[in-house]
Parts: C-alpha cells; structure tokens; sequence
C-alpha cells in the first residue's frame, strides 16, 4: 500500500503479536493491575515506533502533492495512486461533510496494516499448503487458470469472476483455516440464544472454526474439497450458495454485522490474483529442512497451527518454485507490471 514494506512489515508483527497474546490477566482479575502497566508499556513502544515511520510517509506524499501541483516534473516518476493518498484528497476536500485529520489517517493506515497484512498472508500460505497436500485439486486449478488466462500473459484481477473454481478454492480454505479463527462481539442488550441468558455488556465469543468443521454443516468436513462450493458440481455443490460476506453463518472468516470486516473485497480479490499467478507460473516442490527435493507421496506439507492472532501454520513453507513447461514468469511479470510485486515477493519468501 505504500511502498514501504520491510520496515512496516516489522512494527506490523509487533502489533499483530500483542495483539494475539493470551493473557492470563484477562481472566484472572487481581492480575490485571500489573498486566495492564506491562500492556500499556508495551503498547507505547510500538506507537513510538510506528508513529514515526507513518508521518514520514505522510508527508512524503503531501510533498509530492504539492509538487505535482505546481506541475513539478521531478515527482512524476512517483506513485500517487495509493490509500494514504487519497485519505489526504478527502483530508484537503473543503467540501467533504466529514473532516478526517492527520491522526485519523495515520490510525486508518495502521488499522489497514495491522488488519490487512498478516491475514491475508497467513490465509494464502494455507491455500497454497492444501493445494500442495491435495495435487488432484492443484491440477483442476492449473487447467481453469490455463484454459482461462493462457499462458501469453500474467492472471489478473478482471480474471477472478472467471475462476469459480480457484473462489471455490478461497473459501474452502477459509472454512478450514480461518486466519482469525475466533470473533468476538459484545451484547449490547440482554437476549436468550437456546435458553442461555446473555447478559447486557457481555463479550461473546464465536468460534468460526469450529463451526467451520462442523458435521451439521458440512459434509466430509475434514476433506479439503473446493468441488462443494462450485454450482454446477455433481459431486457436492451443497454449500454452493454460501459466500464469505458474513450472511451465512457456517462461513464467517471475515465476522458478521455492522463490524464485519470491511477488506473482504480486497482480501479475496487479492488472494485469487495471487494464488492465480502462482498457481499459473510456477510447479512448487516441496523440499525437506535440508534443501531435499521430496518426491510422490512424501511431498506433503505440515498443517500443524501456531497461535497468533491470525493462525499461521505452525511451519513455514519450503518451496522451490519451478518455472512450468512453456512457461516464462519473467517475460509475463514484465508485461504486467502491477502484479510483479506482488508475485514477486511472495516467490522471495519461499
Ligand atoms: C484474509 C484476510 C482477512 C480476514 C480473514 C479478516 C478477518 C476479519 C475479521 C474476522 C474481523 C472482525 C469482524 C467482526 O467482528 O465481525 C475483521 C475486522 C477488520 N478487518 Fe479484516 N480480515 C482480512 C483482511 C482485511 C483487509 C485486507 C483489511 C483492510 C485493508 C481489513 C481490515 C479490517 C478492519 C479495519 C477491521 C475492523 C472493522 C471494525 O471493527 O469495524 N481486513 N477482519
């Protein structure tokens, strides 16, 4: 979103690990008084950390504003075209109803990369781990992006409304492996759900994952089957009309109401252009801790769960990626250029 990754990238973990901590302070009160100065501590040092580096940003942007402005020719190289941007376009907007200052922008950009970031990355290392483990769904998916995009160019985002099986891939993976597999809500007045009394102010916690994989609800749920959600299956397609947009409540990756998470747009539109061009470009080889190619059915990966506050795999993914047959990723990334970054870093963190 701004061009800044890997320092960002560092004060977003921090934020991302606070948050996901658990504190035994939050359930054991006396404790709270000591957890909270050690939290509030804590908390500071991220913000004097990330402060920083968002005003740098902010006026980096102003700046090139202003010169574009006076019609500078120096700044035209720049790129204008990013959120904290046009955050600053309403800022300066006399007629916008609603005024936002620099510090509402500064805390929008943190929300959008704390909440943004790490989630959407966890969530696109569980795809591409169960499309390693399930090799008959990563062929089905190579032949729709094959006979959809060709291989004389990269995967798009127009491409996506004509993958329904790579969408049916998304929330397959996001009914088994929710990035935040736990959504919380609190009771803002007293109700009764199956005879329970749920007090006014109550916090409510609703496992998605759990329901995720949930035999009431789901056929075979342990099996990593994107065929149930595609319309015309004949081998499933009960779930066919369930989407991720918080109205069915067996699939709620992204929550539900008013607070429902308002990236699901992005999230999913970004995860299909990507697992696309991946699953276009490149055939992943598995390779032990020590650099060994694995082969037949030892080519699997781990799908153990380490805690944070969106659930990653427990182990990170060793892959090589392999250019595929008739093939060439850097001829098509140069082509197009949006997604070279995109593609690009995440063949890095291989
Ligand atoms: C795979 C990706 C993502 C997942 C699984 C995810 C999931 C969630 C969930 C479960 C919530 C809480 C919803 C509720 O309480 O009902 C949430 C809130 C939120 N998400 Fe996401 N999210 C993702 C990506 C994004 C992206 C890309 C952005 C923005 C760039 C974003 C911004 C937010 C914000 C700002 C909130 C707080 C909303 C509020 O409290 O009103 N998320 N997300």
């Amino acid at each position: 979103m701004l061009g800044e990754a890997e320092e960002i990238r560092d004060i977003s973990h921090e934020v991302l690990k606070i948050f996901g901590e658990y504190n035994l302070s939050d359930f054991i009160w006396p404790l709270r008084k000591l957890r909270v100065r050690e939290y509030e501590k804590r908390t500071e040092d991220i913000f004097n950390k990330f402060d920083p580096v968002i005003e740098k940003l902010i006026n980096k942007r102003q700046e090139i504003r202003r010169k574009r402005k006076k019609g500078n020719a120096d700044v035209d190289g720049e790129t204008l075209v990013s959120l904290d941007t046009l955050l600053l376009e309403f800022a300066e907007d006399e007629t916008m109803e609603i005024k936002i200052s620099k510090d509402q922008i500064k805390g929008l950009t943190v929300d959008f990369f704390s909440a943004g970031t790490d989630s959407t990355a966890v969530a696109t290392d569980w795809a591409l781990a169960e499309l390693i483990n399930n090799p008959k769904v990563l062929q089905k998916a190579k032949e729709e992006v094959d006979s959809v995009v060709g291989k004389e160019r990269l995967a798009d985002e127009s491409d996506v409304q004509n993958l329904p099986y790579i969408r049916a891939i998304i929330k397959e993976t996001f009914r088994l492996h929710p990035p935040l597999p736990v959504v919380k809500k609190k009771c803002v007045a007293e109700c009764v759900v199956d005879n329970y009394v749920i007090p006014e102010g109550a916090l409510v916690l609703f496992n998605v994952w759990a329901v995720g994989r949930d035999p009431k609800y789901w056929d075979t749920p342990s099996e990593f089957r994107p065929e149930r959600f595609l319309l015309e299956s004949s081998v499933g397609g009960e779930q066919q009309a369930v989407d991720l947009r918080g109205q069915h409540f067996q699939l709620l990756p992204f929550g539900s109401g008013r607070r429902m998470c308002p990236g699901v747009n992005l999230a999913t539109q970004g995860m299909a252009t990507l697992l696309a061009s991946i699953i276009q470009c490149f055939d992943l080889q598995v390779v032990d801790s020590h650099g060994q190619i694995l082969k037949d059915d030892d080519a699997k990966v781990s799908m153990e769960e380490r805690p944070g506050l969106a659930v990653p795999r427990l182990h990170n993914l060793m892959c090589i990626p392999v250019a595929r047959p008739n093939i060439d990723p850097l001829k098509l990334l140069s082509i197009k250029r949006d997604c070279t970054c995109m593609l690009f870093h995440y063949s890095c963190s291989f």
